[in-house]
């Protein structure tokens, strides 16, 4: 049985909220020097020592931080200086899985499930050959504050919100591809794998790939970087530059090295950081990282709008939208204080046309049909998009247990870190459910004064008059 098993049930989230690692084996009371660091942590140390990817003279080194392990600048860093240089050799990625000794069973494997599977026979094993990568292992997190880790009372915290649904299903689909590997893979190979392995290790494997592998690398779609992996995120750090990169090891090698920067000057004694992800959402960084940032423009809803396929009018609405790069299913992220996505209004309206208004559906239409619907089309069709959505709306925000209000109060009072997540969640999907609302409400409130198709229309044919009122041809 794994050792982490125990520590898997996460923290109660009525628990003050302590920054001390307590999702590491080890537990440490002060921060940031050497001499506090524990010992599996030094070792590993040691170990990137004696193996001269470090030494004495390295701009950073592990230390102990607040968002449990870091990297501590040695000496004074400055902006785009090099941080840390490590050698493929160190590097895992699903090509050195290939090339170990559980090599021949990963073949044809998804990279992630072959990496997970290396991580957790090394996490596992006994033996001997165990211990080139015990070191690395070692300093591994049991958990972070990923809701892929919490405890269903801890879920519970987040019922209604679209990061609930994300979870349950991310957890649903690394169950069916723990099911599958083993069956195919680790029960009839006991010899590479004679210990048990349990979902709660796959699930383990799975959040340690997700908090900490490099992606979108030069050659490299999901690679663990020993050291470089202890870089934690800050939320200050806007720069987009890339913070890493993959280059050449020198002029006469063929190797490839891993190399990381500071974006920012940092003095000695303090952490090095670096930006994670500009482009994701609070419940992306909940989700893979087990933290979320109070920036409002991290708060998005995902709308998802679809043209029904009873709708009599289907295949001409699917290939107006496809026309138009949309799909007969289509996901709107909102981000709070933004506004819609451009393609929002004219989808809806596509969706909702219907009655009198279908003659714009005719091929005559098509080149100039995705246009009209940028602006109201009809009362009709304008109304029925703002009930659509406002109904919407409400309905989702009826299903939180918790109002904003109620939320508010509790932010900022003694909360664990995943209590603290679950309320900035819940209260970033309401507000911009509220935003929705609030923009489809003023839209409601235009009908009468909007100018729809055909007054346009009889504008364009010079039909209305400077009033608005329609000119007639009189007889004289
Ligand atoms: C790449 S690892 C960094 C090393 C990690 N701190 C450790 O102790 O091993 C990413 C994890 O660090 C933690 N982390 C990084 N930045 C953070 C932040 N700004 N706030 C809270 N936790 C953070 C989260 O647990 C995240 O999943």
């Amino acid at each position: 049985m794994s050792t982490f098993f125990s520590t898997f049930t996460s923290p109660n989230p009525l628990k003050p909220k302590s920054y001390l690692p307590q999702n590491h084996h080890f537990s440490v009371k002060c921060s940031a020097t050497s001499a506090s660091l524990p010992p599996s942590v030094q070792t590993f140390w040691k170990w990137l020592n004696d193996e001269k990817v470090v030494s004495s003279k390295s701009p950073a080194k592990p230390g102990m931080v607040k968002e449990g392990l870091g990297l501590v600048a040695q000496r004074d860093i400055g902006r785009n200086e090099v941080v840390l240089e490590v050698p493929k050799k160190f590097w895992i990625n699903s090509d050195m899985v290939l090339g170990s000794e559980i090599g021949r069973v990963c073949d044809g494997l998804k990279p992630w499930i072959s990496v997970a599977l290396f991580l957790i026979r090394e996490k596992l094993r006994e033996d001997e050959g165990g211990a080139y990568w015990r070191s690395y292992i070692d300093i591994l997190p049991e958990f972070t504050d990923s809701t892929i880790f919490w405890s269903e009372e801890e879920l519970s915290e987040i019922e209604g919100t679209q990061l609930l649904s994300t979870t349950l299903s991310v957890k649903e689909y690394v169950k069916n591809e723990f099911l599958q590997v083993q069956e195919q893979v680790i029960s009839p190979n006991k010899r590479l794998f004679p210990f048990e392995i349990t979902l709660d290790d796959f699930i383990w494997a799975f959040g340690i790939l997700r908090s900490r592998a490099f992606s979108r690398l030069r050659g490299q779609n999901l690679v663990l970087i020993p050291l470089a992996d202890l870089i934690n995120h800050s939320a200050s750090i806007t720069t987009e530059d890339y913070a890493y990169e993959i280059k050449g090891a020198g002029l006469f090698s063929r190797d490839q090295i891993f190399s990381l920067r500071s974006p920012i000057y940092v003095k000695a004694g303090q952490q090095v950081l670096i930006q994670y992800d500009l482009n994701k959402s609070n419940a992306e960084l909940a989700l893979d990282y087990g933290f979320i940032e109070s920036t409002p423009d991290r708060n998005t809803y995902t709308l998802t709008l679809q043209i029904s396929e009873s709708d009599p009018y289907f295949d001409d609405k699917l290939d107006i939208a496809e026309t138009n790069g949309t799909k007969a299913v289509q996901y709107f992220d909102i981000t709070l204080g933004r506004p819609l996505p451009p393609k929002m209004l004219p989808y809806l309206r596509l969706v909702a046309l219907g009655g009198t208004d279908s003659f714009l559906l005719e091929s005559i239409f098509r080149n100039s049909v995705w246009d009209h619907l940028e602006l109201p089309f009809s009362r009709d069709n304008e109304e029925v998009i703002c009930q659509v959505v406002r109904s919407a709306c409400q309905s989702a925000l009826s299903s939180y247990r918790t109002t904003i209000e109620e939320d508010e109060k509790l932010k900022g009072g003694n909360i664990s870190s995943r209590l603290e997540i679950a309320i900035g969640i819940r209260a970033g999907e309401k507000k911009v459910l509220q935003q929705i609302d609030e923009v489809f409400k003023e839209k409601e409130m235009e009908l009468d004064e909007n100018e729809y198709y055909q007054e346009r229309r009889l504008r364009d044919l010079g039909l209305v008059g400077e009033q608005g009122d329609i000119i007639f041809w009189e007889p004289k």
